[in-house]
């Protein structure tokens, strides 16, 4: 921590990075990528667009709207790094790999299983049968692989599909490429805790602020509340506790992923709503709400601006983060493209609101 002012009612940290973030195309890039900025310094861009970013060309050009966006919002590029990904397919080669890699701009590859979130129909149906030649150029370059970890097999509990990813991908995949960094992305459970903490090799685990802050309760609070609904979906609070006790723990294992996904209202308040929760409006906010609430504001820089360039093999940023003790009030919707979107926890007030940033 730089700077604990007064009765801890301001805290400056170095300026913090997202590890998961889906800033999605177009007219919703635009809306969604000032919220972001206004934050952090750098974020792990998502490739889960429809087409996926599959290729080195892909992302290079996807970072390139993502720069116009911000010359657009009459912001200066060098004010925000996007760290572009790769999406994993069961036909990604090795030299594709290889190309991200000497880019300079791709970060990492993301690994989601067929059919298990928003737009992962394009996703892999069989990682160690069908990635093998990408596994281990990854291996090789020091490419990081995150990981949607949930199974989709129908016939386990949508509750169970994160532990049971542990033993029947994880660790088959972590054994088979024992040096792959590897990011767990989004951890849900105890079960997710626990083997990041105990795992060996370069593993790590990114943790959103709504999983840290609530549990399965509030996607059923006097009826159903689509804003609450993401993938992995929220879990009782026995999870959300050791959730709370690994961000807030010290591990450099653990840092800070919004995954912030926007849907347009219209398709999250619907019979078959998306899943995702839009949170980089107000993610610092939460997040620091979450870290006071547990007694450990103490630990919120370590978690948000140090953890993730140390796994990542970046240095952390030179800026600082002023959050200010105090009412934030959440805005029930925001213009979004020519929609709107839906902020978590819209209507509700936090304990801490964003100052400056420097
Ligand atoms: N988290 C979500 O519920 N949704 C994400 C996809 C993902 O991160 O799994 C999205 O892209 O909407
Ligand atoms: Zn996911
Ligand atoms: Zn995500």
């Amino acid at each position: 921590m730089t700077q604990q002012a007064g009765a801890a009612d301001t805290l400056t940290i170095t300026r913090p990075d997202d590890w998961h973030l889906h800033l999605r195309d177009g007219a919703v890039l635009a809306s969604v990528l000032p919220d972001t900025v206004r934050q952090f310094a750098r974020a792990i861009i998502m490739p889960n667009l429809k087409p996926p970013v599959t290729t080195t060309a892909q992302a290079l050009a996807y970072r390139d709207r993502i720069t116009a966006a911000l010359r657009q919002s009459g912001i200066a590029p060098q004010a925000f790094t996007p760290l572009m990904t790769l999406y994993l397919t069961d036909n990604t080669a090795a030299e594709e790999i290889t190309r991200a890699s000497e880019s300079g701009a791709v970060y990492a590859v993301k690994l989601y299983p067929a059919g298990a979130t928003t737009n992962s129909d394009a996703g892999v149906t069989d990682l160690l049968g069908r990635c093998r030649p990408a596994l281990e150029a990854m291996q090789r370059h020091g490419m990081p692989l995150l990981v949607h970890g949930e199974v989709t097999d129908p016939e386990v509990d949508l509750f169970d599909r994160e532990a049971v990813f542990i033993d029947r991908v994880m660790i088959p995949l972590r054994q088979a490429f024992p040096a792959l960094k590897v990011v767990f992305e989004h951890i849900t459970t105890h079960q997710g805790v626990q083997y990041v903490q105990q795992a060996e090799g370069p593993i790590a685990a990114t943790i959103t602020a709504h999983h840290l802050l609530y549990n399965r309760n509030a996607l059923f609070q006097g009826g159903v509340r689509p804003h609450w609904y993401c993938l992995p979906v929220l879990k009782r609070e026995t999870h959300r506790r050791a959730l709370v006790e690994a961000a807030t723990g010290g591990s450099p294992r653990f840092f800070l992923g919004t995954d912030s996904a926007p849907h347009p209202k219209g398709l999250k308040e619907n019979a078959c709503g998306c899943a995702g929760c839009y949170t980089a409006l107000h993610a610092m906010e939460l997040y620091a709400t979450a870290f006071d609430t547990a007694g450990r504001l103490d630990r919120l820089e370590a978690f948000a601006s140090l953890n993730g360039p140390a796994f990542y093999g970046l240095p952390a940023n030179r800026g600082t983060l002023t959050l200010r003790r105090g009412r934030y009030e959440i805005p029930a919707e925001l213009p979004m493209g020519d929609a709107s979107v839906v902020p978590l926890a819209a209507g509700e007030a936090l304990g801490w609101t964003v100052a400056a940033a420097a």
